[in-house]
């Protein structure tokens, strides 16, 4: 159980903020890749860029002391997020032509460099992040050493407040 003072789950949640909203800020630059893209014959899907943006998180993920899976995995799921908004304008667009972005910015010298810049940024987050974002005390308790002890006498207690709730 974490006795730790209530100030200390203000600062970790400070933290996550932080990571929350560098994670939406990247997605919203999803909209100037998209504008990067549209209308020429540069596809949504980039295999070998994706490589090299996974490969850079895991190397400055290793720098800064955060397993490169964890770095990995979140950013799949950015550039996952990252081509659901390209996908999305590019529907929107074509309904809406009138709707379609007046000017293009330049992938490789505007646009990625932006996204670059938040790689770090977010991976430090991640990294101060760790501590609230592993399993809480109690996923802890059943799933660790002893673990079936710990789960009866929880389902014990459990049973108990249920009880007490029905009465
Ligand atoms: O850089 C691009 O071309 C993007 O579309 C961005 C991004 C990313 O999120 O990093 C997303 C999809 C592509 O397959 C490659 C990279």
């Amino acid at each position: 159980i974490d006795h730790r003072p209530p100030v200390h789950a203000a600062i970790h949640q400070d933290g996550l903020a932080r990571l929350t909203d560098l994670t939406v800020r990247r997605i919203l630059l999803a909209d100037q890749v998209a504008a990067a893209k549209y209308g020429t014959s540069r596809p949504i899907d980039d295999p070998a860029r994706e490589r090299q943006v996974l490969d850079s998180v895991a190397t400055l993920s290793r720098s800064i002391g955060l397993a490169p899976k964890d770095g990995v995995d979140f950013f799949t799921a950015q550039i996952e997020a990252a081509k659901v908004v390209q996908r999305g304008l590019y529907a929107h667009w074509k309904a809406h032509p009138e709707l379609r972005p007046s000017e293009r910015p330049e992938l490789a010298t505007e646009v990625r460099p932006r996204l670059d810049l938040l790689t770090t940024r977010i991976l430090r987050q991640l990294k101060a992040t760790l501590g609230v974002r592993e399993p809480t005390a109690a996923c802890r308790i059943v799933t660790g050493a002893g673990a079936s002890e710990a789960n009866s006498s929880l389902i014990a207690a459990m049973a108990a407040v249920s009880s007490h709730r029905r009465r």
